[in-house]
């Protein structure tokens, strides 16, 4: 037994007794505020292991670069040759040398100069970025980048003018190869303006597919009153090679007359005859159309280019009724004949990256050419070397005879055409849909023209089939084609007028 303590006996004994007693037993413990935060992971660790099981993050960026030289190979610096282990004896203990990420690449700007590229080119697109920086007030704004082909560098062309005799070799220009057009397919559509016949083509200067749209329904006719000359491509009826089968030909759309289960006639190359036409028969009808998203997709009513297309489709597909001639004493009438070239040179050839923000910049106050100019583009970066070939894969405008009746008000696409070897007898306005309102209402205002105006049409925005397009946006963009581009277009009076 424990020998007494005078200290048991004591109050303060007792008391101290009790408040361990209390503290022993008391049900909950509540613990001092901690001074500081408690600093929790914030990441779970389960996360974090399965992640590092993943090995270091590889982006398509990384496949030149070594993220662990010294482990990946064995005769790295610092690395243990596991060959000369031995049960029981510990490898000698090195100082583990700090791995290193070694990037076998140069950097990027270093790359681009090797390849003679500016060191900010733009990754999409392979162009030159456009806006690197906020746009500056206009007089600072870049001006539009020379055209390919490259220009002489202005030091070259001061010491030729000079006649200077130690005048270095002017860099060479650069050699396009010939021009060449293939069309790949070809299929019938049906529009709400009847039949046509879409092209795919490919070409051998860029890597778009350009289309062509052929209006000759007068292929399913068959009998005609009078000949009528198809229109059809080289490229697609020629045989392609000898292994080509029939059923090649056809799902390529080498084909004549109307395709079906019952109707399956390959065509061969002879089918492909100049077109020619006869005094009493028109040229056919010909358009020469850019790509528009914006118009044409989605019914954009700032331009109207969805109209023109439409408006192109619906005016070659009208019957042409032919007078009475020598071989016959009665009136004929024949279905539409022609094409639109559709090519693919978004936004006047700028593309739709920049057009949509030169679309922003037109909210801001400028016009379409000023916006280009802005955006350091021409006000039309276009060409039409594709749509020739094209043309003349078509037989149209080609032959000394006959040429084509172009659909258009812009000068440049004429002369560009005419400057390529296409004979274009004459020019066929288009005249916007809402201008042709205007006009009409006009008129019958006057008192003596009737109105011709198409109501059965669904108005708006137009895509094909659709009606006029009218608006604010778009009275701005047509009055600039006419006063600052030079389109053949008489502006008309303003209603209120
Ligand atoms: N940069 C730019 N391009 C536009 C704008 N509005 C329409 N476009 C483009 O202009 C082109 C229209 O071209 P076309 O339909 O061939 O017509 P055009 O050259 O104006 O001449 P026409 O034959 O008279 O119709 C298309 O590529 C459109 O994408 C715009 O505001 N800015």
């Amino acid at each position: 037994m424990p020998a007494h303590h005078p200290y048991m006996d004591s109050e303060e004994g007792l008391s101290a007794d009790l408040a361990l007693l209390d503290m022993l037993t008391a049900p909950t413990f509540t613990p001092a505020k901690p001074a500081f935060k408690r600093r929790d992971a914030d990441l779970d660790p389960l996360l974090l292991a399965a992640a590092a099981a993943y090995g270091p993050h590889v982006t398509r960026n990384h496949y030149a670069h070594d993220f662990f030289p010294a482990v990946s190979d064995p005769r790295a610096e610092g690395a243990y040759d596991w060959t000369q282990w031995q049960p029981g004896v510990s490898p000698p203990q090195q100082r583990r040398p700090r791995l290193k990420y070694v990037s076998r690449q140069a950097p990027r700007s270093q790359r681009l100069k090797e390849h003679g590229k500016p060191a900010d080119e733009d990754k999409e697109n392979g162009q030159a970025r456009e806006v690197s920086e906020p746009l500056r007030c206009t007089e600072n704004l870049p001006l539009p980048r020379p055209k390919s082909p490259v220009a002489v560098p202005s030091q070259h062309a001061t010491q030729l003018q000079a006649g200077s005799s130690s005048t270095p070799a002017a860099p060479p220009l650069e050699q396009k190869p010939e021009l060449e057009v293939k069309c790949m397919a070809r299929t019938r559509v049906p529009t709400p303006h009847g039949p046509i016949f879409l092209h795919l083509y490919h070409n051998n200067r860029d890597n778009k597919e350009h289309l062509a749209i052929v209006v000759d329904p007068a292929q399913y006719l068959a009998d005609s009153p009078i000949a009528i000359p198809s229109i059809r491509s080289r490229t697609l009826d020629a045989v392609w090679s000898e292994n080509e089968t029939e059923m090649d030909r056809i799902t390529r759309g080498a084909y004549v007359g109307r395709l079906s289960q019952n109707s399956q006639i390959p065509s061969r190359p002879s089918d492909t005859q100049p077109t020619v036409t006869t005094d009493s028969m028109p040229s056919p009808l010909v358009r020469i159309h850019s790509e528009c998203f914006t118009g044409e997709t989605i019914g954009s009513m700032r331009c109207d280019c969805g109209e023109q297309l439409d408006e192109a489709i619906r005016l070659i597909s009208q019957p042409i009724t032919l007078p009475p001639s020598c071989a016959r004493a009665e009136p004929v009438t024949i279905p539409g004949r022609g094409a639109v070239i559709y090519l693919r040179q978004e936004g006047r050839g700028i593309g739709l990256l920049s057009k949509i923000r030169a679309y922003n910049l037109q909210d801001l106050g400028h016009d379409t050419v000023t916006a280009n100019l802005m955006l350091g583009h021409g006000a039309d970066e276009r060409g039409y070397e594709i749509a020739a070939a094209i043309l003349r894969d078509l037989g149209l405008g080609t032959g000394v005879a006959e040429g084509v009746r172009l659909l258009t008000n812009n000068p440049d696409k004429v002369q560009a055409l005419e400057k390529e070897g296409i004979r274009i007898v004459e020019r066929v306005p288009m005249v916007p849909r809402s201008w042709q309102h205007k006009q009409h209402k006009h008129d019958a205002h006057e008192g003596d023209v009737a109105i011709v105006v198409d109501d059965d049409r669904t108005p708006g925005a137009t895509m094909i089939g659709g009606g006029a397009v009218y608006g604010e946006d778009l009275d701005k963009y047509l009055r600039t084609k006419v006063l600052r581009m030079g389109h053949m277009l008489s502006l008309i009076a303003d209603e209120s007028t």
